[in-house]
């Protein structure tokens, strides 16, 4: 029985309790490959940051990006791009486009991490339609640019699924790293 299931397994020295705990052996070790390769499955984290609503905050994009690099796969990084410019993405039917695959990154991302100092019509949306999702949202706003964070978005913190931290940019790495050390695995 043992060597037609797995003839690699077959050692005629072996009486049949020895085969037995081998096989037991075996696939206890695929089991774990198993659980292992699925635990290791990148996350995948939707940025969201101003485009259209003004590009001065890129540089801190740029700093958030590269940290989320290290968590998994950063869907959205375009964003953090330096040549992409306040127009945005070009391209044929690109509104429609942009739309629906943003749309989409975010039906399939584990975790949105937003940088909501500078004001974006887009990333309100996003965000808004992030948290009928169910997502888990980290909102990043710093008070020292004298700006005043929207009540839809402040507001919408549950201090769980929902986040908002104020944060200077100095802060930033640390304060990600302690985020995701309580979500490593969405
Ligand atoms: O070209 C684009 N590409 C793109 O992915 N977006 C998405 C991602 C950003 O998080 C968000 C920015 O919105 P807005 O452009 O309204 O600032 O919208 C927005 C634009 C331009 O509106």
């Amino acid at each position: 029985m043992t060597h037609t299931l797995c003839p690699w397994l077959w050692r005629p020295k072996l009486n049949a309790s020895a085969q037995a705990l081998t096989v037991v052996h075996y696939q206890f070790v695929i089991i774990l490959g198993v659980v292992f390769s699925q635990n290791k499955k990148a996350m995948h984290i939707y940025f969201c940051g101003s485009i259209r609503g003004g590009r001065q905050d890129v540089g801190i994009y740029q700093k958030i990006v590269r940290k989320l690099q290290t968590y998994g796969e950063v869907l959205t990084e375009h964003v953090s791009h330096s040549d992409l410019s306040e127009r945005g993405e070009d391209g044929v039917q690109v509104e429609k486009f942009i739309h629906d695959r943003d749309v989409e990154w975010l039906q399939m991302c584990d975790v949105v991490i937003a940088e909501v100092t500078q004001p974006s019509l887009g990333v309100g949306y996003e965000l808004g339609r992030a948290r009928d999702m169910h997502k888990k949202i980290l909102c990043l706003f710093r008070p020292s640019s004298g700006k005043s964070l929207s009540a839809m978005i402040r507001g919408a913190d549950d201090g769980s699924l929902f986040q908002v931290r104020d944060y200077k940019e100095d802060e930033v790495e640390g304060l990600l790293d302690e985020y995701f050390k309580g979500h490593s695995k969405v």
